[in-house]
């Protein structure tokens, strides 16, 4: 559904480029709810910008279906912007008017389309748990029931994408949990896909996958894994041949797991580092640091590990690990 391959972004001013993504890559599958993280600055609304067509892309590809969203004409990107995506802010007062009711809401931007449907409209504030707060004015509702009022705009085209931008930053941990349950919900349901943007880490634990975004360029990515698989792999004594097969196999589909695999999500999270096409991946800085790596490193392969390491001595070991 949405596939980013060096993806560049470069922000220029009178004096000064800032390169905001420096090639990134990146898939979502259709009907995936996954998160994006990373620190402030590391290009994450950036990437949202880009794929909600807000923001035109510097070089590389963005595809989302059958748009390709760096060669759109200024028509096809407002007809975009209007079918294909759903946006949600973490300030709601992007998306939101204060004296209508929440009802009023949901139907402005249909009326803005020109067909409003009141019986989706209610359908939608009732998927969000409003279907007793419809006539309420959204200054009458407190902020956890405002961004569920703006989870139902961002429906009311009828997207197949729906982008959130920190949808939880300026809610308390409870109301946030309701937030991430109302998305998992209605991407069920609905079967939308769900990419979220955030720096808050526990929201991994309710995606079925994490991508971390550095510097402009996709490092990491944690993927939920199997319940009966991991289940199954826990009750393994360590070093059996299935439990190696099973971590195998998983890091065959796309990338090399990190040395301390798994733990920062909980259990369910398997770690990977990204390798994108042409074999680059991000090392992390601590890791090159222990290793007193700077600049260049010497590389071995065994056949079945890359082992990496300073020039002078013998090298230290990234290797496919498990828990
Ligand atoms: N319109 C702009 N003009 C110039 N530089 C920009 C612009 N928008 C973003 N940047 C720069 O691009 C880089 C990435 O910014 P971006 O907002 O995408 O990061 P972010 O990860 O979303 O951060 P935050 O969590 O703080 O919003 C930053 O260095 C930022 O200063």
């Amino acid at each position: 559904m949405i596939h980013c391959e060096s993806l560049v972004k470069i922000f220029k001013t009178d004096d000064i480029e800032v390169v905001a993504l420096q090639g990134l890559n990146m898939t979502v599958e259709q009907g995936e709810m996954m998160a994006i993280i990373g620190n402030s600055g590391s290009g994450k609304s950036t990437l949202l910008n880009i794929l909600g067509g807000l923001d035109r892309p510097s070089a590389g590809q963005a595809i989302v279906g059958p748009w390709n969203l760096l060669k759109m004409t200024k028509e096809q990107l407002i007809t975009y912007k209007r079918k294909t995506v759903g946006f949600i802010w973490q300030n709601n007062a992007r998306n939101l008017v204060p004296y209508l009711t929440a009802l009023q809401n949901v139907e402005l931007p249909m009326l803005i389309q020109g067909k409003v449907d009141r019986a989706y409209a209610k359908q939608l504030l009732t998927a969000v748990g409003l279907e007793h707060r419809m006539g309420n004015r959204l200054t009458q509702l407190s902020g956890g029931e405002q961004q569920r009022v703006a989870i139902a705009i961002s429906l009311s085209n009828r997207p197949m994408i729906v982008l959130a931008d920190e949808p939880t930053g300026s809610v308390d941990s409870a109301t946030g949990d309701q937030i991430l349950e109302i998305f998992r919900r209605l991407n069920q349901d609905m079967g939308v896909t769900i990419v979220i943007v955030t720096h808050d880490l526990s929201v991994a634990d309710k995606v079925d996958r994490v991508v971390a975004i550095r510097d402009g360029l996709t490092s990491t990515e944690w993927v939920k894994r199997d319940k009966d698989v991991a289940d199954k792999e826990a009750a393994l004594p360590a070093g059996t041949d299935e439990a190696s097969t099973t971590a195998s196999t998983a890091t065959s589909t796309a990338a090399l797991t990190a040395a301390t695999p798994g733990s920062r999500f909980g259990e369910r999270h398997e770690e990977y580092v990204v390798i994108d096409r042409v074999g680059r991946l991000q090392i992390p800085k601590a890791y090159l640091e222990a290793m007193n790596v700077d600049g260049k490193a010497v590389l071995e392969f065994d056949g079945k590990r890359v082992t990496i390491g300073p020039p002078d001595a013998s090298p230290s070991s990234i290797r496919p690990g498990r828990r």
